[in-house]
Order: C-alpha cells, then structure tokens, then sequence
C-alpha cells in the first residue's frame, strides 16, 4: 500500500506550480467580505448545534480563484472558493467550500501525483505530456474535475455560483443520531457563467467591482443545505459527485460588505467544526487539515 503523503509533500506541490511571498499557497487571488448567518428554525432537528439556536451570527468570508498565482486572470475557468467563518456565542464554524460538487483528487496520493504530473518541468518551462498521461492511467479519479470545469465559463460573479464542501461531515440531530451530509450554498441569485463575449471583453480582474456594484442593491444571500447522500455515494471521496436530491435547509448567509484585508492572515480550516458536526473519515479531509495548519500560516508571513 503507498503511504499518504504528510502535509509537507503536498504544501511543497502546491507551491512548487508556483509560489508567492506573503500569499496563501493556493486559492492566492481572493478578497474578504463580511456579514451574517441566519438559521432556518427546524435546522436544530437534523443538527443539534449551539450555532444554529444562538440565532443570527457574524461571518467573516474570504472568496477566491483557484490556483497559486494572485495574479491569475478572473476569467480562468477554475474552482472559485467561498471561505466562511461562523463566529458563534463560544465557538467557530469554517466552512471552506468550492465552486463545484467535487474536488480534483479522491485521495492525498492521487492529488499528490497530480500537482506533479503538473508542475513546470525545468527544461521547458511547460508540464510535460507525457508524465501529465502516465499520472492519468494511475489516477483516473482526478480526469472528473478539470472535464466538469472546461465544460462551462467561469462564474460571472462570486454571487452567481453554488459552493460545496465536497467532503462529508457528520450531523448529530436532536434525537443523538449522527449523520452524513455535505454542505452546499445556493445562491439566490442564480448560477449565471461569463457568456463568449464577456470572456473576450471582461477585463482579468472585475469580480471584486462587480461585487461592490451588487452590494448597492442589497446583501448578496446564500441558501447554506446539508445535501444527503443517496444509497452508495461514497462517504470518503471528494472527487466524486453524489446522486442524493434531498437537502435540508440549514439557514440563510447574507454578504453585506466587502472588508479589504481583514481576512488575509486569517486560516480558514475545513476541520475547525463546531459540537454536534465531526469531520467523516475522507483521508483528503484529513490531509487539508495538516496542510492549512501552521505550515501554511508560517509560509505566508
Ligand atoms: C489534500 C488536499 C488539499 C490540500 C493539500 C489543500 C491545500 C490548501 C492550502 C495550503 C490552502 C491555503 C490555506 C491558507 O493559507 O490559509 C488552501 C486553500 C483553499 N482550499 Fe485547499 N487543499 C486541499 C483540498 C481542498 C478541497 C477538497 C477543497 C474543496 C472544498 C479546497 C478548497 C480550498 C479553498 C476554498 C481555499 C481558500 C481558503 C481561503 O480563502 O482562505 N481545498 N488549500
């Protein structure tokens, strides 16, 4: 059996397509925001959480674009990220979502040797063909995400799009019993991608203006669901979408203002879960938590 890699292998990979003093080593390009969560009143049946019964709580969000570069144009057609920290009476909840129902790897392995099947090779500057098709006969798991994100344009705007943990977490309910959902945000205003002629006539950066321009209208909102798996979606594998429909509201997120830098040394992490919501065995889960944790922070000072 191969052995997982640590936190190091991983952060190293990241940075090795492409590093940036003082910037996070991936989703580099992003911005904070602010505002508040609002639970949905029968939440607390599926999940008994202080958080969902202390009523509307402040939330620190962070969007981004995809990859290590902060510089990367905001018409690449890559994930966008939705980092949300709930901050309760006595504790926190991050959620650190993404802007599709799966993520690139099912295990550290697997996305392991994709960071490096795609790293610049030092002779030319480019990913070499060949390793990028000897990664893909070894992890066939990892053709599903870069397939589902050249399908469609990237979003119009980071209030245009749904977001997804893609790993499953564990709900402990009113009545004890703990189970398993993913969370997604739905956006009431509508999944809308850039149409052909914006992708040519946009500029590389208009998301943090078209943002701005949004807020004059009134607070961007999020309908936050547990999505609940169906009969054999895999508890442990974020590469893989699940078939479940059903989805229990959980509340509504409302993005009142955009916050400048106030989030930029802060350290989203997809395991800092409240009482009453514990983290599924997912060994990709696992490994975030490593690899956002002090390694990351020490990287970016
Ligand atoms: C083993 C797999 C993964 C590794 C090693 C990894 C690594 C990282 C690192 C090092 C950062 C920068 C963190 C910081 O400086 O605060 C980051 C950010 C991020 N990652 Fe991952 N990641 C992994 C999987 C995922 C998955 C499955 C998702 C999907 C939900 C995801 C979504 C994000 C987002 C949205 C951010 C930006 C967070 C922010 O705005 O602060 N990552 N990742």
């Amino acid at each position: 059996m191969t052995t997982p890699p640590g936190r190091q292998p991983l952060l190293d990979a990241l940075t090795h397509l492409g590093a940036h003093a003082g910037k996070r080593a991936s989703h580099a390009r992003g911005y904070c925001a602010v505002g508040h969560f609002v639970p949905h009143d029968d939440a607390v049946h599926f999940a008994d959480l202080a958080i969902l019964r202390d009523g509307p709580l402040p939330a620190t969000v962070r969007f981004s674009v995809g990859g290590s570069d902060p510089a990367i144009s905001e018409k690449t057609r890559n994930l966008r990220g939705m980092a949300v920290r709930l901050h309760g009476v006595h504790e926190a909840y991050d959620m650190v979502l993404v802007s599709e129902p799966i993520f690139y790897a099912a295990t550290p392995v697997s996305f392991l040797s994709y960071l490096e099947a795609h790293a610049a090779d030092p002779d030319t500057g480019m990913p070499d063909p060949q390793r990028i098709a000897a990664h893909e006969l070894r992890h066939p798991d990892t053709l599903r995400l870069p397939a589902l994100l050249a399908s469609h344009a990237a979003p119009a705007s980071y209030a245009c799009t749904s977001y997804h943990s893609t790993h499953a977490f564990l709900f402990t309910g009113a009545d004890g019993a703990a189970r398993p959902a993913r969370i997604m945000a739905a956006p009431e205003a509508g999944v809308r991608y850039l149409s052909e002629a914006e992708e040519r006539q946009l500029p590389p950066a208009f998301l943090e203006h078209e943002m701005d321009e949004r807020l004059l209208q009134g607070p961007i909102r999020f309908q936050l669901y547990a999505q609940l798996p169906a009969p054999g979606d895999p508890l442990d594998d974020p590469s893989m979408p699940w078939r479940g429909g059903t989805r229990v509201p959980l509340g509504v997120l409302l993005i009142t203002a955009l916050a400048d830098t106030s989030c930029d040394f802060m350290t989203f992490m997809p395991t800092r879960l409240p009482a009453g919501i514990a983290a599924s065995d997912d060994p990709m889960l696992l490994a975030r938590a490593n690899a956002y944790a002090s390694a990351s922070l020490a990287r970016r000072r």
